[in-house]
């Protein structure tokens, strides 16, 4: 049985969907930074992602805005370069006809960030664009540098906020790089926005994988009747990219890995996978739930941390960190960090949550993987497999269960194999939204959800401030790992010591199904 619902269940007077077939809605969505990466690369293409498939409501506009100036026709370029067309041509033809309709609806304009005339101006545009509706809505989306995130927040307020529609306010990722100044960032916007008009984004939250853990935590009962310390001895949370930072080294070099993956990406998965379950599916519940959790673990020590920071290709193909122009030179910064969270509570106590994250390794992969307790009092000659659940979250999205097995045929032997659901083929005729769009969407709908609460931002800068203070002021080591390789070698040897063990050796998976 398949149960379908457009999203949690409502509660909170304040969650208002502006898709409701019922009461069309007016909507403008207006994109900050429009000229930029983020724009370009994920913003527009999920915003065309919604328009292709119905879910922006009839007389929706979307004005970007930049520092920039530019012709729209070279605008409609950039922002339309990175949807992907599929090979069949005719397919490809309608999603091009689509395109070239969505380019109608989509305006630019320039203007500073910090002279109000500009945003003036742009309210004017909106308004025409309103074409008078007194109630129309309007969206933001600050596809900004945090250090323009209050002054644009701010001419908003003050020039362009819907007085009768409703406003919703989205800001990426990174929300401050301690405490305070998450704090400070807080306090600003708190200052202009309502908690209910702020989405901050933490696109991870939208992966089909990670939206996923809800309903395979909380829907089926085996496995809510394993999750915790005295059946699992570790989790992993291990976020890999194949590649370095590629010139994007001087924005990386400010935050390093910590801040840009582990402190939001990796804390949200673990906070979901860890948590208890929410009295119902209603945003805020599952976010109490969430900040609960992340209240419960202890703040990470120097012990608790193995760093890295990655060197040239042994073949010298690949530059290393500190050969990318843009990285200043002598940086200590961290690309690679693996660290061992402690969760104080009934639960989880004794068992280590361990996040591993790391530019330029051996493989691009998202995953989460839980490893089981032995058996206990085997009855069976030499070492049992533990079992493992792993999540796989990217690339080739599949959950699969490492088990033992009888070895087919007439002896008894033991042998390590899976439970596979890999999703290219149980679910080959489903797209797997792209994460931007699935937030987007939750936005319209207002739906909170998948986005960051402020009390929970503050519970996780908590965990991680006084380490980062500590290796800001380079207190606390790091090795150098080759590009390519599996990370610094005492990573390896730190998730062993953690109680993670490998049966590699024993194992060996075909995805051709069939022959082992
Ligand atoms: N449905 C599917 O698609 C399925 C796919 N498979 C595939 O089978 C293969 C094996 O799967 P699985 O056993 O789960 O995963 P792996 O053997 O790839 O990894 C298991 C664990 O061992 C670590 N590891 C990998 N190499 C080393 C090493 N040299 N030294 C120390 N630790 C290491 C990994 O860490 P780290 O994460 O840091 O690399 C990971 O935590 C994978 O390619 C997997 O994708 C298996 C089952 C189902
Ligand atoms: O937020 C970030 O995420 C990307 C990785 O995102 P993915 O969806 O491609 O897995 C990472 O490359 C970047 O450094 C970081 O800022």
């Amino acid at each position: 049985m398949t149960s379908q619902s457009a999203g949690p269940q409502k509660k909170h007077e304040r969650k208002r969907s502006l898709l409701d077939s019922d009461k069309p809605q007016k909507i403008t969505v207006i994109v900050f930074g429009a000229s930029g990466d983020l724009a370009k690369k994920k913003t527009y293409p999920a915003l065309f992602g919604l328009y292709r498939n119905g879910f922006l409501p009839a007389g929706t506009q979307i004005v970007g805005y930049a520092r920039t100036k530019m012709e729209l026709d070279e605008f409609h370029k950039r922002i339309t370069g990175f949807v992907k067309l599929p090979k069949d041509e005719q397919e490809a033809a309608h999603i091009q006809k689509q395109l070239d309709e969505f380019k109608r609806i989509c305006h630019y304009q320039s203007g500073q960030y910090d002279q109000g005339a500009d945003f003036d101006e742009l309210n004017q545009r909106v308004r025409k664009l309103e074409m008078g509706i007194a109630n129309a809505n309007r969206v933001f989306y600050l596809a900004l540098p945090p250090s323009q995130f209050i002054n644009v927040a701010a001419q908003i307020r003050k020039h362009c906020y819907a007085e009768d529609g409703e406003n919703r306010i989205i800001v990426e990722k990174p929300f401050g790089k301690d405490l305070d100044s998450s704090r400070e960032l807080q306090a600003g916007l708190s200052a202009l926005f309502r908690e209910d008009e702020v989405y901050r984004i933490d696109h991870y939250l939208g992966k089909e994988m990670v939206k996923n853990l809800l309903i395979l935590r909380f829907a089926n009962v085996f496995f809510g009747a394993i999750w915790s310390r005295q059946y699992i001895e570790n989790v992993q949370i291990t976020f890999k990219e194949a590649i370095g930072t590629q010139g994007r080294g001087g924005y990386f070099d400010e935050f390093g890995i910590i801040r840009d993956v582990m402190q939001n990406h990796l804390l949200q998965i673990l906070s979901i996978i860890g948590m208890e379950r929410p009295v119902t599916l209603d945003s805020e519940d599952v976010r109490d739930e969430k900040v609960k959790l992340l209240r419960a673990i202890r703040p990470l020590e120097t012990d608790d941390v193995v760093l890295g920071q990655y060197t040239a290709s042994a073949d010298g193909k690949e530059e290393g960190y500190l050969d990318d122009k843009t990285v200043p030179k002598g940086s200590k910064t961290p690309t690679y960090a693996a660290a061992a969270f402690w969760i104080n509570n009934e639960r989880w106590e004794g068992v280590p949550f361990i996040l591993k994250c790391g530019k330029a390794l051996n493989e691009q992969k998202t995953e989460i993987r839980i490893q089981f307790r032995d058996v206990p009092g085997s009855i069976f000659p030499g070492e049992l497999a533990r079992n493992e659940l792993v999540v796989r979250v990217q690339p080739n999205e599949a959950v699969y269960m490492k088990m033992m097995n009888k070895m087919p045929g007439l002896s008894f032997d033991t042998t390590i194999s899976e439970l596979d659901l890999s999703y290219d083929q149980r679910y080959s005729d489903h797209k797997i939204p792209d994460a931007y769009e699935s937030l987007i969407l939750d936005c319209l709908r207002g739906d909170h959800s998948n986005f960051v609460r402020n009390d929970e931002l503050d519970a996780a800068w908590k965990i991680f401030t006084p380490l980062l203070h500590k290796i800001d002021a380079g207190e606390v080591d790091s090795q150098d790992y080759e590009y390519g390789s599996r990370g610094p070698e005492r990573a390896i040897e730190f998730v062993r010591n953690l109680g993670y063990i490998r049966h590699h050796q024993q194992y060996v998976w075909n995805d051709q199904k069939g022959k082992l």
